[in-house]
């Protein structure tokens, strides 16, 4: 079975290079500016070249106006948009059909019942990123670098195209991959030396856990 993997947070052509050479499925960029990650439309549109007909360039945004995505998608030329703030599902229809873009909907998970949240964008969103809930305090709808309980999936309908999200890292990839078995997976905080500071060592670790995992799985 294939595993997607996105690397996101992307700010460095340094960081592109090791999620493509790891074989990043993805590679997200982020739009929300009160991040550490926060790239400009611009800048994201020279970064995504390198990731051409090798990975999906994904926009990550959060609650965005129309002129903030159509700046983006002007700009950076996404193969995908990523809503990781509240929008509805006719907001996810109508940014779909403006745009001609696939969507991936972020929505937290802390507790079975928030599982329930995914149905109302079934037929709309066509990738679902399931991610912590951000902790008390943070300014941050996601990149906090914090787990949920992963146990929570296994009430999940099976067909769901989602990644698995939050608080990734090389030392916990196997657990994750083992309990939750999910299609795809995405990483921030954990392959980064301080927040917004994407380590190439800490993203090449990642693979080489990812693919230890596998080949456990495989023998
Ligand atoms: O990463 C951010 O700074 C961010 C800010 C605002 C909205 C979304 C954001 N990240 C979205 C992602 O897809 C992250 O990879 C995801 O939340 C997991 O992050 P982490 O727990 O740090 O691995």
């Amino acid at each position: 079975m294939t595993l997607d993997i996105k690397i996101c947070g992307l700010k460095t052509d340094a960081a592109m290079a090791a999620a493509l050479a790891g074989g990043a499925s993805h590679v997200g960029f982020i739009f929300f500016p009160k991040s550490p990650r926060y790239v400009e439309p611009a800048e994201a549109g020279r970064l995504r070249e390198a990731a051409r007909d090798k990975a999906l360039a994904v926009a990550v945004t959060v609650d965005a106006d129309d002129a903030f995505l159509d700046e983006i998608v002007a700009r950076m030329q996404p193969d995908m948009l990523q809503l990781h703030g509240s929008e509805t599902p006719e907001r996810v229809a109508e940014l779909k059909a403006c745009y001609g873009l696939p969507v991936m909907k972020a929505l937290s998970i802390s507790e079975p019942a928030d599982l329930q949240r995914i149905k109302p964008y079934i037929g709309v969103a066509d990738h679902f990123l399931l991610d912590s809930k951000p902790p008390m305090g943070s300014q941050l709808p996601g990149g906090n670098g914090v787990a949920f309980d992963w146990r929570i999936l296994a009430g999940l309908d099976d067909g769901v195209e989602y990644m698995l999200s939050g608080g990734l890292n090389a030392a916990n990839i196997g657990d994750a991959l083992r309990q939750a078995n999910p299609p795809g997976i995405d990483v921030s905080s954990g392959v980064e030396s301080a927040p917004g500071v994407k380590d190439p060592a800490l993203i090449e670790q990642f693979f080489r856990a990812v693919g230890a995992a596998r080949d456990d799985r495989a023998a």
